[in-house]
């Protein structure tokens, strides 16, 4: 039986499997593989835990089964290369996506790769996560890791602000209407009304924020101050809104696309207007504005499905109802083309050591719904990284990182 050891000292040490080193604050006591996963499914050197206490305050003690043929390590394929890399978390809500997102930033930074983490879920765990404020809409240094680790949480409501004054008129669409009426020309701003995209900004459906954040990521990494990092993560927004997500670059981009010609006809017809009545026609760049973020947009769109640069990582728990809809989840990844590669089984059970009658049913209901994983047309083929629920919340770099060393091997 082989040992998984983890150093606190030595932040960069990847896993031993022959001896036991103390870290933290608790004890993790081997138990045995369950033979139904086969190691094709399994991430390699799985780990199981189970979790107690040791007599020893400020350690912890990680232990590990590895199969002999387990010999290809998922994090070395992820860690690889300077090339940039995008990797998006997402999945139901409260499986443990800002964890797992927080703790691969952490484990990249910790191996070398300049990092960026970005949270484009409307409700932000982020800083909650590193226990750091991260909020503010900007790039934030996070104490702790070895390379630069920074956050960034979108402000949806700030995004969608500046997205909504640069697709409305010169001093507001009823203004313009009024005038435009006056000239004969109220259809046009009529067929602009039908657009919709006043309901749209108040109202705005799931998915609207994340492409809006990330056509905002977007745009912070063009510039040549953030070439430096070689690794994003993405914490996304529950799975409904990640699956709007997929579609509303296409709908903004054709929106947006009328929006334009829609305008540049109002435009022109109202300077040539004023410039008869003499006015001066000092409309801000708003169109080249809505432009650039039409432009944003195709890109978000591209970089979901480039195989090469991005990889969206489904994180599930082990059970029934989870499960359904991660497999729901791949199979509208699929359909548009999105790579997904990696599954995070997160909150694993250890199977009870005691006589708790409630912690063995569950964990039998757990198995079952990693048994339904394998059996799962759209799951099997994925390959399963997994996580043990742990006794203690995970909060802060150090936890992050004790975590993240279990997920990502
Ligand atoms: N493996 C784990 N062991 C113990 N606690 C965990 C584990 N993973 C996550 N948690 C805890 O579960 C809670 C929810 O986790 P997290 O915020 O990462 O989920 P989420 O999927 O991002 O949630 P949301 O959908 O609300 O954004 C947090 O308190 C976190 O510390």
């Amino acid at each position: 039986m082989a040992t998984l050891s983890l150093s606190s000292s030595s932040p960069l040490c990847k896993p031993k499997f022959s001896s036991t080193t103390l870290v933290s604050g608790i004890d993790f006591i081997p138990f045995s593989p369950r033979p139904s996963l086969s190691s094709s499914t399994i991430s390699p050197a799985t780990v199981y835990l189970s979790v107690k206490q040791n007599r020893h305050r400020n350690s912890l003690q990680v232990k590990s089964v590895a199969s002999p043929t387990e010999t290809v390590s998922e994090f070395d394929e992820m860690v690889s290369g300077t090339k940039r890399k995008y990797y998006m978390l997402g999945g139901k809500g409260g499986v443990g996506k800002t964890s797992c997102a927080a703790s691969l930033a952490v484990r990249f930074a910790n191996n070398g790769h300049p990092t960026l983490v970005v949270s484009t879920d409307p409700a932000h765990s982020l800083s909650d996560s590193f226990a750091q404020d991260l909020t503010g809409g900007m790039l934030v240094p996070v104490e702790g890791p070895d390379s630069p680790l920074f956050a960034l949480e979108i402000n949806p409501e700030k995004a969608r602000e500046e997205f909504r004054s640069a697709s409305q008129m010169n001093g507001g669409t009823t203004e313009v209407k009024d005038f435009m009426d006056g000239m004969g020309l109220g259809m046009l701003v009529e067929q602009l009304g039908e657009l919709k995209l006043g309901e749209l900004l108040d109202t705005p459906p799931p998915g609207l924020d994340e492409a809006i954040a990330i056509s905002k990521v977007i745009q912070f990494l063009e510039s040549p101050e953030y070439n430096m990092f070689t690794r994003i993560v993405f914490d996304t927004a529950p799975t409904g809104h990640t699956l709007r997500l997929l579609s509303l670059p296409d709908f903004l981009d054709a929106s947006i696309g009328k929006i334009l010609k829609l305008r540049q006809k109002i435009t022109s017809a109202t300077s040539a207007i004023k410039s008869v009545f003499g006015k001066e026609d000092n409309q801000p760049d708003a169109a080249e504005k809505l432009e650039r973020l039409r432009e944003r947009m195709v890109k978000v769109r591209e970089l979901f499905r480039d195989t090469e640069s991005t990889e969206f990582v489904i994180v599930t728990i082990p059970t029934v109802m989870a499960v359904s809809e991660s497999s729901r989840l791949s199979a509208s990844l699929k359909k548009e083309s999105v790579p997904v590669k990696r599954l995070v089984v997160n909150q694993i059970l250890p199977p009870s050591s005691s006589d708790c009658k409630f912690c063995s049913i569950k964990r039998k209901d757990q198995m079952r719904a990693l048994d339904m994983i394998r059996e799962d047309s759209e799951l099997s083929g994925l390959t399963l990284m997994e996580a043990p629920l742990v006794d203690m919340e995970i909060r802060g770099v150090p936890a992050l990182r004790f975590l993240g060393d279990i997920i990502w091997k």
